[in-house]
């Protein structure tokens, strides 16, 4: 299970001096439940997954895994977590089994259970028939599950997607949502970051649409539509956007980079 409360992340930059990347942001994400991070480019997604997966430490407020303050425990955290993005590095002269086995070894896992860990994780993902591939000659659909693959290895309960589908082909990245609707159906508990709206659509059962550090509103696609009264969601997105600029603001073509 993941908490969040009132997490706040602020960086500084010399264009925007110290400024609010993330901004008392709230929600749970329950095991078997997968939870939509939806936003565009900047939205404050990566950060906050950042500081899920114990990378960042948080300005304030507390994010728990199981439990597990991210903060003060970081270590068991990292036990429970698996982390998913689009720019894993394949290591091009290890092989698809090397690297999954290696990163099991990084996790503590003695011989026997990792063993039998990678022939069902092969199994299950389909990995077998590229078992013996050099990361740098395998096709982007390899890579990428050999990178799910290095996620669950240790079988965590909870999984971290962040902009997976970025880059992968149309049928590449359908086969990656098919995988996470399997973990769901297995009981993990789930986030999916995306900045494409037919995504979370198709997969989440609750989403939460975040706009400059910010959720400005969350709840399941029914939830959300019959709040707003607004059955078409890209509509629906753009609207509660557009509703949350003050009048001097007009939102410009990078913020309004969103995916159908
Ligand atoms: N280390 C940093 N220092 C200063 N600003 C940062 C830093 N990392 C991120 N930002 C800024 O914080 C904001 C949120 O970035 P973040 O990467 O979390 O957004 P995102 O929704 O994941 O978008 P993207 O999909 O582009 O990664 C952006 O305005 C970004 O420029």
């Amino acid at each position: 299970m993941i908490q969040v409360q009132h997490l706040t992340k602020t960086y500084e930059d010399l264009r925007r001096g110290r400024f609010r990347a993330v901004d008392q942001v709230s929600f749970t994400v329950r095991p078997g439940e997968i939870f939509g991070l939806l936003g565009a480019n900047g939205a404050g997604k990566t950060t906050v997954l950042r500081i899920l997966s114990t990378v960042l430490r948080p300005t304030s407020g507390i994010a728990t895994i199981d439990g597990y303050d991210v903060a003060h425990e970081p270590a068991e955290v990292r036990r429970r977590i698996g982390f998913v993005s689009n720019n894993t590095a394949i290591y091009d002269r290890m092989t698809a089994w090397e690297m999954v086995e290696y990163f099991g070894q990084l996790h503590g896992m003695t011989n026997d259970s990792l063993y039998q860990r990678l022939e069902k994780l092969f199994d299950q993902l389909r990995m077998n028939e590229f078992r013996d591939v050099p990361g740098g000659k395998m096709s982007t659909g390899m890579r990428q599950k050999v990178s799910i693959a290095r996620a669950l290895v240790h079988d965590p309960p909870v999984l971290i997607f962040d902009e997976a589908t970025l880059g992968l082909d149309v049928l590449v990245a359908r086969n990656l949502l098919a995988v996470i609707r399997e973990l769901r159906e297995a009981g993990k508990c789930l986030i999916f970051s995306t900045h494409i709206m037919s995504e979370v659509e198709r997969l989440c059962d609750r989403i939460a649409i975040m706009h400059k550090g910010r959720i400005l509103d969350s709840g399941t696609l029914d939830e959300l539509t019959g709040r707003h009264q607004e059955t078409d969601f890209e509509e629906l997105f753009f609207s509660l956007l557009s509703s949350h600029e003050d009048a001097t603001h007009t939102i410009d073509a990078k913020e309004m980079e969103v995916a159908r």
